[in-house]
């Protein structure tokens, strides 16, 4: 699986102005690159204007899901296409997409985990169903976003669920930047799945952002790792067989016992 990962500055409150970039980035990528999967950040149309977000969010099936079936299928990609700010009759959710390049959607997710050192709860409702596995490229895959990664339990219930690739969104602050880079290794191996995560660089209000895009395999080897704190495009290979024959040397998930804690 060839994966393309955009490691954006996002505009805080410009929605306009993300997806043009991303149509750009999109295209260019595509034309340069061929990748099978395209991956974008958290939160990517509105960046952290919190306080504007009941303005700024997608309304359901909204401009930018519109959006983003048109430019899957346009350039014939599948998109994991991070996060976004979607309005709910229970209030805006942060919502992942995953879009197939037939431009159907193929997984949504409501992050379930607020934030309160960013003032998430005042804001934003947590979704309230767990994550779940989809198919994407003939693999069983799983998304999470930012702060779920200091739950171990979703991705080991993707695992369990039978998970080879999990996707993470962030935007992250650089201020963790360490406990984003431990927290994702952890999650590779522990679950013996590779790890596809798409950060964001720029800063919201004097708080930089962690960037520190990264893909690492199920044994715990960071096969890419983008900047700190520049908008950067990172195409990473995997080898999907590397998941099998780590879980077969090493029989992590046959052996848990879930019983006993
Ligand atoms: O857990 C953290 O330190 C940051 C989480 C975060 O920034 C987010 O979920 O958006």
């Amino acid at each position: 699986m060839k994966v393309a990962i955009y490691q954006m500055d996002v505009q805080a409150g410009k929605p306009d102005a993300n997806r043009d970039k991303v149509q750009r980035w999109l295209q260019e990528v595509v034309e340069q690159q061929r990748p099978d999967v395209a991956v974008l950040p958290e939160m990517w149309t509105t960046g952290y204007a919190l306080p504007d977000i009941e303005q700024l969010a997608d309304e359901e099936n909204g401009t930018t899901q519109q959006f983003l079936q048109a430019l899957a299928k346009e350039h014939a990609v599948d998109l994991v296409a991070g996060s976004i700010a979607v309005k709910t009759d229970d209030g805006v959710v942060n919502r992942a997409l995953t879009i197939s390049r037939k431009g159907e959607i193929i997984h949504t997710y409501d992050k379930i985990h607020l934030v309160p050192m960013l003032d998430e709860p005042r804001y934003l409702s947590g979704g309230k169903a767990k994550a779940k596995t989809y198919e994407l490229q003939g693999t069983t895959v799983g998304s999470f976003i930012c702060y779920d990664l200091r739950f171990p339990e979703v991705t080991r219930s993707l695992a369990v669920d039978g998970a080879k690739v999990l996707f993470a969104f962030g935007e992250w602050p650089a201020a963790r930047r360490d406990h984003w880079d431990a927290l994702l290794r952890a999650r590779a191996i522990e679950n013996q799945c590779f790890v596809i995560a798409a950060g964001a660089v720029g800063s919201y209000k004097g708080a930089a952002f962690s960037g520190h895009s990264t893909v690492i395999s199920p044994w715990g080897n960071v096969l890419a790792l983008a900047t700190p704190d520049q908008e950067e495009t990172m195409v990473t290979h995997i080898d999907l067989a590397e998941a099998d024959e780590f879980r077969e040397a090493v029989p992590v998930l046959k052996n848990r016992l879930p019983d006993l804690y």
